[in-house]
């Protein structure tokens, strides 16, 4: 039997800094006709809002070192300002936009990344995502909007990247959905030379991501992204691209499709 189409996009959060940009993001997505869900960062908010705080942050391969206070900064950052705005937005251009972490209907559990050469803190690795609960709210026209935020299911929130939270959304639906997973950013797709916005490289497969690591072409937040978009191939969905915002509206564009 045919599976229903399902699209998974993610923003980033030079998208959701750049208000135009998000504003438009979000009217073009929620014209997508049938069953999306939306993934987003923060990451750029949650960085000023910790150097507001005197807080300090730390990057380390993309991801944010977690300290206690960076906790708590994150989930008010994701879970709050930023997931409420964005459902706000939606609804007001119709989409049935519903906000969630994953600890809400205990939809994503993680478990504390481990201790090897980095402590990360309060970062959680996905560990089971619940597909039932969001298949339910998509069979009743809800838009879930998911941030990055999980639990263990033992009262820790967590921190996950949220390029490992589409990826792992969407390899958990693609058993019963076709699902195709968007990553969206400033950029127009993976680029051969971050100095020229038009080198774009319009197809990696495995071999190519390799090459393009060896060769240092890839950096900071690339990295896990590249990573995950992979993982959600080697879990079935169907599609993966990494694309300008506008993609959505218009994917004639330039841009980065992944295989195997
Ligand atoms: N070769 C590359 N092509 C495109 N972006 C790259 C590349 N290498 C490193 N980057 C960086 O990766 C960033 C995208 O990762 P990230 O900041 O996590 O994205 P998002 O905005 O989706 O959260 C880009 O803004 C860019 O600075
Ligand atoms: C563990 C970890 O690094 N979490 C990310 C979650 C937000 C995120 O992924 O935001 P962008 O998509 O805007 O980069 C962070 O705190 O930066």
């Amino acid at each position: 039997m045919k599976k229903e189409k399902l699209l998974v996009a993610k923003i980033g959060g030079n998208i959701i800094e750049d208000e135009k940009a998000l504003s438009s993001f979000l009217e073009d997505f929620s014209k997508v006709e049938g069953a999306k869900i939306l993934i987003h960062g923060g990451g750029k908010s949650a960085t000023k809002l910790a150097n507001q705080l005197g807080v300090k942050t730390e990057m380390i391969d993309g991801r944010r070192i977690t300290s206690s206070d960076n906790l708590d900064i994150v989930v008010m950052t994701y879970a709050g300002l930023l997931n409420k705005k964005i459902v706000a937005e939606l609804q007001k251009y119709n989409s049935n936009a519903l906000g969630l972490t994953g600890a809400d209907a205990n939809i994503i559990q993680a478990k504390k990344r481990s201790v090897q050469f980095i402590d990360y803190g309060y970062v959680g690795d996905v560990v089971k995502v619940d597909p039932t609960i969001i298949t339910s709210f998509l069979g009743q026209g809800i838009v879930p909007v998911f941030c990055a935020v999980t639990h263990d299911s033992k009262g820790q929130l967590f921190n996950t990247n949220a390029d490992t939270i589409a990826s792992e959304i969407a390899s958990a639906m693609s058993t019963n959905f076709d699902v195709s997973l968007f990553y969206c950013f400033e950029l127009k797709g993976v680029l051969e030379n971050i100095e020229d916005k038009n080198s774009v490289i319009e197809h990696i497969d495995l071999n190519k991501y390799s090459q393009l690591r060896d060769d240092e072409v890839i950096a900071d937040g690339m990295l896990p992204k590249l990573q995950n978009c992979f993982d959600a191939l080697q879990k079935n969905v169907s599609k993966v691209h990494i694309a300008n915002a506008d993609f959505i509206k218009n994917n004639n564009t330039k841009h980065t499709t992944l295989s195997l």
